[in-house]
């Protein structure tokens, strides 16, 4: 006999822009249709979750369903290491770049059928200085953005273009010193992503090479340059980046794969972690979480 589902739905009540009226009655209405026990709560503000092992023991929960953006994906699934639950997303947030990368589009109705479907692969994540990470991580342009993001009223990717392209103009480099692969250089460099997703969310592929498991981080270091080149060499790897190697460091844009990864933050460059603006610090010891916990996939 085939097991029975037992589903606990998150929803994120701010994240994006979507409406969610409505969602907690329909997600119930599916599957309870399908006999399943579903039940519904809304997420931690303070994006804590300590009770959730607990519980999933207690009600005998075979899945967690996050409705919400990246920053909730993040702070759910980081209490489920090593959990047996399957993960399913169904994507609410203003990047939604893990969900993306697992093929889970937009539409509610598309992303429940995939979740009903439940095709569960495990994927990767990696500490950042023992925080979790599970999507991507940037230090310096564009996690001042997301620092910028996180003050704005209104969310969204327009709100997110708009803050984007505020920022584009007064970026200045910061000096970095990266360690991996046993190789060590100093750079400038307008930021630097640790990838475990391909992108940035919203479909811009920072990272084009990057697989959810394969034991790997993707790096991409872009380096100091004028700002016209610096948009034609972003788009090019946006579009076809090719994986290279840490020695490259004539190039605009190095990547590279790594397990690990240290980063001297030399001018104290801000960072965000999944999207959300994060404390930065002066060093930064980045480690792979190979089979992390297991995605609902496309
Ligand atoms: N019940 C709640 N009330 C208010 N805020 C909440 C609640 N639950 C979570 N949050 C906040 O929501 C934010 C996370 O939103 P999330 O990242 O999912 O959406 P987003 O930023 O719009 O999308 P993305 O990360 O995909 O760009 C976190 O800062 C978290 O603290």
């Amino acid at each position: 006999m085939a097991l029975q589902r037992r589903f606990l739905v998150f929803i994120n009540p701010i994240s994006g822009t979507q409406q969610k009226k409505g969602l907690k009655a329909y997600i119930t209405n599916t599957l309870s249709l399908q006999q399943f026990y579903v039940e519904v709560l809304p997420t931690q503000q303070n994006g804590q979750y300590p009770f959730l092992k607990d519980k999933i023991a207690a009600d005998n929960i075979t899945d967690v369903i996050i409705c919400g953006g990246d920053g909730t994906v993040n702070q759910i699934s980081s209490f489920l290491i090593d959990s047996n639950v399957h993960v399913g997303i169904i994507p609410m947030g203003s990047g939604n770049g893990l969900a993306f990368a697992a093929g889970i589009p937009k539409n509610r109705t598309k992303a429940l059928a995939i979740i009903l479907k439940n095709n569960a692969q495990p994927i990767d994540a990696f500490y950042i200085n023992n925080q979790f990470s599970c999507m991507l991580c940037g230090i310096g342009f564009d996690a001042q953005v997301a620092h910028n993001f996180a003050e704005q009223p209104s969310r969204g990717l327009a709100t997110y273009a708009k803050e984007t392209t505020k920022h584009f103009f007064s970026a200045k480099p910061y000096r970095f010193k990266i360690t991996a692969n046993q190789q060590t250089f100093t750079t400038q460099a307008f930021f630097i992503s640790i990838a475990n997703s391909n992108q940035f969310g919203n479909h811009v592929t920072i990272a084009p090479k990057a697989s959810l498991s394969d034991g790997l981080l993707d790096i991409v270091v872009v380096n100091k340059t004028n700002k016209l080149n610096l948009i034609i060499k972003l788009l090019q790897q946006i579009k076809a980046g090719k994986l290279g190697h840490i020695s490259e460091q004539n190039k605009t844009i190095q990547y590279f794969q790594t397990e690990n990864i240290i980063i001297e933050n030399l001018d104290n460059a801000p960072l965000h972690i999944d999207g959300e603006p994060s404390k930065t610090a002066t060093s930064f010891n980045i480690n792979i979480i190979k089979n992390a916990f297991t995605l609902i996939h496309a």
